[in-house]
């Protein structure tokens, strides 16, 4: 299906701390213009991977590639420069300072210019619907509005593919239609999205593919469709619950 080379590819990662595997031989690929999610129970090492991937950790095997070209354990910055660029699932804004200041951190590691910077941060500040809170103390935005600033303030650093890691958590339903109709318009800007999510009802629908984690192993990588109907993601995360309510709404019950 896919003819041109992988945006991101993973191949055969392992990592390990101590004698804990945390990801074991983990290999996949994300495509220009998808939204992969990467899911799997507590300490599956979902983030473990995304910190391999990002540079905050270095693989103990196994290597990544980024548009190509190897990234494994370059540090962090770099991989931000060269367009990969990522959130955290504990957010941390800098809060004394306004929602905007917080944006152009972002957006000064690829603005030539002050003036430059102002005009990615308002862009940026526009996509994510926060312009209307810009001159606010960040420490004083609600939850969904911090992970808000989280995914607007990587994005200024002008990312051809973003990671979210739990950008979900803790929203209530009408946040997290936002934030689902936030990964679509991001993905119709041809931003590639790699998300890291416990809520189902919202990566679901979204998703090109997922990706399921279980005890740092690979355990399935497929449509949505399929995962949700795999007897064994079943077993493992998604239990009896998620599966009989997908199949009811897919009656339209
Ligand atoms: N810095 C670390 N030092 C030692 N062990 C770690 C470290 N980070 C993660 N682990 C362990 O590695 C395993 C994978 O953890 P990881 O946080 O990657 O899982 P996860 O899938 O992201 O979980 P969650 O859904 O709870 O965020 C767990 O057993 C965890 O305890």
């Amino acid at each position: 299906m896919f003819m041109q080379e992988p945006m991101l590819e993973v191949q055969n990662v392992t990592m390990k701390f101590g004698s804990l595997i945390a990801n074991e031989d983990v290999s996949f690929s994300v495509h220009k213009g998808e939204i992969v999610s990467l899911i799997g129970p507590n300490g599956a090492g979902k983030t473990t991977l995304f910190n391999c991937i990002t540079g905050f950790y270095r693989p103990y095997a196994g290597r990544i590639y980024f548009q190509g070209r190897d990234i494994t354990g370059r540090p962090p910055h770099e991989i931000t420069a060269m367009g990969l660029t990522r959130t955290f699932q504990i957010v941390k804004p800098l809060k004394e300072m306004t929602v905007k200041e917080n944006v152009l951190t972002g957006a000064f590691l690829r603005a030539s210019s002050r003036k430059e910077a102002e005009k990615i941060a308002e862009e940026v500040l526009e996509m994510t619907s926060l312009s209307g809170k810009k001159d606010m103390p960040a420490g004083s935005l609600t939850i969904a509005d911090k992970k808000r600033l989280e995914i607007a303030r990587a994005l200024a650093t002008g990312p051809k593919m973003v990671m979210l890691d739990e950008a979900m958590a803790g929203l209530n339903q009408t946040e997290i239609k936002e934030a689902m109709e936030l990964c679509l318009n991001l993905k119709n800007r041809g931003i590639t999205l790699l998300i890291v999510e416990h809520i189902m009802e919202a990566i679901m629908p979204i998703s090109d593919r997922v990706v399921v984690l279980n005890a740092g192993k690979k355990i399935a990588d497929a449509s949505p469709e399929e995962v949700t109907s795999n007897e064994e993601v079943i077993k493992a995360y998604l239990g009896e619950r998620y599966h009989a309510k997908s199949k009811k709404s897919e009656h339209g019950v």
